[in-house]
Formats: structure tokens, C-alpha cells, sequence
């Protein structure tokens, strides 16, 4: 008989599922731990179960993330399997994210029956999305497109879609990617179009900090030029998520030792947007992104900012 040696803790999802699949199979390559000593065990969290209201509107982050972290600190698993992109920016204490998968495209999809091009949609088209980041985008770039509440995992909205609840939807690349449902994509959208929501594409494996064994591990999958890019947009997004309530898009870039980032906030009409941008170090990644947020929330101004 193997016995267990990491407890992988993941939402349900086919999405999470296809990831903690994916952390799986990283740990026994490159770790040679043979995979059934690495069990995948599943976890309900708020998130799946609330079904019918925007995300926002019942708390917002942590939804996906809560039920998984209690599950890392009473020790039932030894690694939560996480969106980055749902992922808090203050955890909890004791708790860290301690490695990160290699990035998938950070780039959001277009999924519209017909038609080739975000330009292409005809006037007054619906679009449905649940993110506030991609609906401020939406309206940004097209004022005259109506926008609609479209929540639920990857395939509902398809299937929403599909039944005609809206002309068009837009999904990101790396889950469509990773549910093998990329070929729903009628286009990519450009980056300078639709900057990606900060951590988008990457998969964040969060331990308990006292856990020498298990980050250990972590440590020895960890993808470097992920990790910093996403610790400058997470640092960018803790300066401004307390006190904005606004959508956020940010994505940095690793070369070498040199990175870059783009940091934006919008109104949720789409009708403002402040941009952001910095390059320099990886050292200095976190730095970087404090300073870009600090800059943004200075100019936020009137209907940026919750009181
Ligand atoms: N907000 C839901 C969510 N969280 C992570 C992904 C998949 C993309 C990723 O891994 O960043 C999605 C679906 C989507 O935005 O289309």
C-alpha cells in the first residue's frame, strides 16, 4: 500500500480539477514522487454554491478560497490548488502562497457565434460577462454594447451562450486552454485592449508557512519569471482593492532580471480609465507594484473610490 505523502485541496470544478490535475503531475515529474502518493481531494467553497448574484455583490474575493484555506489550517490538506486570480491578497496568518505554476496566456477570449472580431459585434450587441473588469472594458471600448450578468464555471456561460442569453461572452484564454474548449474562441483579444485581471492564467499552491516539508516541495516546482510577476501584481493590487472599489486590470512581465508592468483602473461604466506603468528590477518587483498602485489611487478621484 502507498501512503499519502501531499493532500492537494481544490474547488470541484472541471477547471480546478484539470489544475490540481496539473500541480499533480508536476510534483511526481519533477519531484519523482510516484502520483498516488499525491492525493487530489475536493472541496465545496461559497463561490460554487452561490449561484445567481455577481460576485461582488456577496463579498467578492475569497469566496473560492475560504473553505480550502480552513481545510489547509486544520491540516485535512497540505496544499490549496488556487486561481491566483480569485486569490485574496491577505491570507490569512500562517498561511502563504508559496510557489507558482507556469503561466498560461493571460489573455481573455472572445466566444461570439458568428462572428471573428471583438470590432465585428453589431451595434447594441449583449454581451455577457460576470467579471466588473471585462464588462468596464466592454464598455470602454464600445459604449454602444449592452452588458448583462452572465455568472457560473467556464461551461455554463458557454451553454448560457449557447441558448442565446447574450450575442457574445468573453473567457479567459488558460481556462478555455485548460479545458480543452479553446476552440470556442472566435478571437484573442489584444492585451492593450483587454489588460487581464492581476494573476490571470497562473496557478498559486498556498501551504501552511510552517510547513518545511510540504514548501519544500513547492519550492522545487515553482516557476521563477510566474512568481515575481505575480508578486508585483498582487503587491499592486493590496494598495488599492481596501479602499477601490473599482475594476482592476494589471499584468507584469519578466525578462531576465528586468521586468515591466501595466496597472489600470476604470470605471465600472467604462466611461475613465487611469493607466500606470513602471519597469525596472526583479528585485524590486513588489516595490514596483505598490508605487504603480499608490500612483492610481492618488488619481482615482470622484467614483473611483468607495467612501
Ligand atoms: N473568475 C473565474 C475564473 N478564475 C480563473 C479562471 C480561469 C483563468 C485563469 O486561470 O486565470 C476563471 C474563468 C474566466 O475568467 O474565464
Amino acid at each position: 500500500m502507498v501512503s499519502i505523502l501531499l493532500r492537494l485541496g481544490t474547488r470541484g470544478s472541471p477547471l480546478a480539477l484539470a489544475q490540481a490535475r496539473q500541480t499533480q503531475a508536476l510534483l511526481a515529474g519533477l519531484l519523482a514522487i510516484a502520483r498516488e502518493r499525491i492525493e487530489i481531494r475536493v472541496i465545496k467553497t461559497s463561490g460554487d454554491m452561490i449561484r445567481d448574484r455577481p460576485l461582488s455583490d456577496v463579498g467578492g474575493k475569497g469566496l473560492f478560497t475560504k473553505e480550502i484555506e480552513r481545510a489547509l489550517e486544520d491540516g485535512d490538506i497540505d496544499i490549496g490548488v488556487h486561481s491566483c486570480k480569485d486569490m485574496p491578497t491577505v491570507l490569512p496568518d500562517g498561511l502563504m502562497l508559496a510557489g507558482f505554476l507556469e503561466r498560461e496566456d493571460v489573455r481573455d477570449a472572445l466566444i461570439a457565434p458568428g462572428i471573428a472580431s471583438f470590432a465585428e459585434l453589431p451595434q447594441g450587441a449583449v454581451v455577457g460577462t460576470a467579471a466588473l473588469r471585462r464588462q468596464a472594458q466592454v464598455k470602454h471600448l464600445r459604449p454602444d454594447l449592452q452588458t448583462v450578468l452572465f455568472r457560473g464555471n467556464v461551461e455554463t456561460r458557454l451553454r448560457k451562450l449557447a441558448e442565446g442569453q447574450a450575442d457574445a461572452t468573453l473567457l479567459a484564454v488558460a481556462g478555455l486552454k485548460r479545458l480543452g474548449l479553446i476552440a470556442h474562441a472566435s478571437a484573442i483579444l489584444s492585451e492593450e485592449d483587454f489588460l487581464p485581471a492581476v494573476g490571470q492564467g497562473a496557478i498559486c499552491l498556498e501551504t501552511r508557512a510552517d510547513d518545511g516539508e510540504t514548501n519544500g516541495h513547492v519550492a522545487g516546482i515553482d516557476h521563477r519569471d510566474t512568481h515575481l510577476a505575480v508578486r508585483l501584481e498582487r503587491a499592486f493590487l493590496a494598495v488599492l482593492d481596501g479602499s477601490c472599489r473599482t475594476p482592476i486590470a494589471g499584468h507584469a512581465v519578466v525578462e531576465g532580471d528586468a521586468i515591466r508592468f501595466r496597472g489600470l483602473i476604470l470605471k465600472p461604466d467604462g466611461s475613465q480609465v487611469h493607466e500606470a506603468r513602471r519597469s525596472g528590477s526583479v528585485a524590486d518587483a513588489e516595490a514596483l507594484g505598490r508605487s504603480a498602485g499608490e500612483e492610481l489611487r492618488a488619481l482615482g478621484g470622484e467614483g473611483f473610490f468607495a467612501g
